[in-house]
């Protein structure tokens, strides 16, 4: 098993999008708690403020929403959100975390009015779960069978109006008739550079962190799109600034902190150009098949393709095409290395198949 399998996406992996333990004991601080904080997103913030402005007026629930994106995009804090610019509770679960029925029905069954449910990776439930789910998300009611067999019998229970919040990170993977009992669905984006130095300076100012302009665009560019990933960046930034500096995060302390955690100036980290770097030097730019270059990294071929891959595709540097893995002309560029003639020419018709 490889470091980073054991390690998993999160663990030891500075630039990995899922949440560690580190970033969940101080995401609560960092999270914005209107949606007026809430940076970026501006479609969805919109969109979302007229669903729960129209709500409040008619004095009612809001609809159930749904949010689709990548780890790390702020979908459980928009639920937050919701929740408070409802003035309502919320109750966090997760699709994993409910595999029967029953336990669905236990929470469904213990909802206050107006409360709102997040249901996190609400692709990965149970089946009966799900079923259970269509009905009390369009009818406020759940049958919950009592016995077994022949003797089974069905009782209706009534619920209180709630409103659902699900979130995935595929949203495409949802049954349809589950998609369609959601009211309004928001999909999340990367965020624009721009957009995560704004993250970046709202964060350090929470952290009591003194960073320059110059500080938290180098950050911001080196944060996959993610603010997770931003705010993590900058916690380790932070820590190099105290230790080796006078504790300003300046554009200086960030090159030579992230230099140090093997993050470069566009975000990969080591594994990412460990396989650019294979790719390039010992098969000529590709193309080459998975199997093969995972070997030549030394990597499992699951991290490769899901590890590493998805980034590296997101950001033009590497095509997935059915011949196999090919380096994009930006992937030589990234890395300072010329591109030998006839692999760039050949290459060229090999993108978009
Ligand atoms: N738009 C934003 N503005 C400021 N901070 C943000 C924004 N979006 C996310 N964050 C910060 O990024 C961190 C991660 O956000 P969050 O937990 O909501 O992501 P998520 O999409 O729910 O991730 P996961 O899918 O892993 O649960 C939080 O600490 C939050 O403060």
């Amino acid at each position: 098993m490889s470091a980073y399998e054991q390690a998993g996406e999160a663990g030891e992996r500075l630039v990995g999008a899922a949440a560690d333990g580190e970033d969940l004991a101080v995401e609560a601080a960092l999270r914005p708690k209107e949606l007026g904080e809430f940076i970026g997103q501006t479609r969805v913030r919109e969109q979302l403020d007229l669903v729960l402005r129209a709500a409040r007026a008619r004095g009612a629930t809001a609809d159930h929403v749904l949010l689709s994106g990548a780890p790390g995009l702020g979908k459980t804090t928009l639920s937050m959100i919701i929740a408070a610019e409802m003035a309502a509770p919320i109750r966090i679960t997760s699709g994993p975390a409910i595999q029967h029925a029953g336990d669905l029905a236990a929470i469904l069954s213990s909802l206050a009015e107006g409360e709102v449910l997040f249901l996190d990776e609400i692709h990965r439930m149970s089946r009966p779960a799900e079923e259970m789910l269509y009905m009390a998300m369009e009818d406020f009611r759940v049958d919950v069978i009592v016995g077994k067999g022949p003797g089974a019998t069905a009782i209706p229970l009534e619920l209180p109006p709630f409103t659902l919040v699900g979130a995935t990170t595929r949203a495409g993977l949802l049954p349809p008739p589950l998609r369609d009992r959601f009211g309004f669905t928001g999909h999340m984006e990367f965020y624009e550079s721009a957009e995560l130095e704004r993250v970046v300076h709202r964060s350090a100012h929470l952290l009591g962190v003194e960073v320059t302009a110059d500080g938290a665009a180098e950050i911001a560019g080196r944060s996959r799109g993610t603010p997770r990933i931003a705010n993590r960046l900058l916690r380790r930034v932070r820590d190099y600034a105290q230790v080796r500096a006078d504790g300003v995060v300046t554009r200086e302390t960030a090159t030579r902190a992230l230099a140090v955690y093997e993050v470069d100036e566009r975000g990969l980290d080591r594994l990412d150009r460990a396989v650019l770097r294979a790719l390039l030097k010992l098969f000529g730019g590709g193309p080459v098949g998975l199997s093969t270059l995972s070997v030549a990294v030394g990597e499992e071929r699951e991290t490769v393709e899901e590890v590493a891959e998805p980034f590296l595709v997101r950001e033009g540097l590497l095509a997935r095409t059915p011949r196999g893995r090919v380096a994009t002309p930006a992937a030589w560029r990234h890395l300072d290395m010329e591109p030998p003639p006839a692999a760039a020419g050949g290459q060229e018709g090999l993108f978009g198949t």
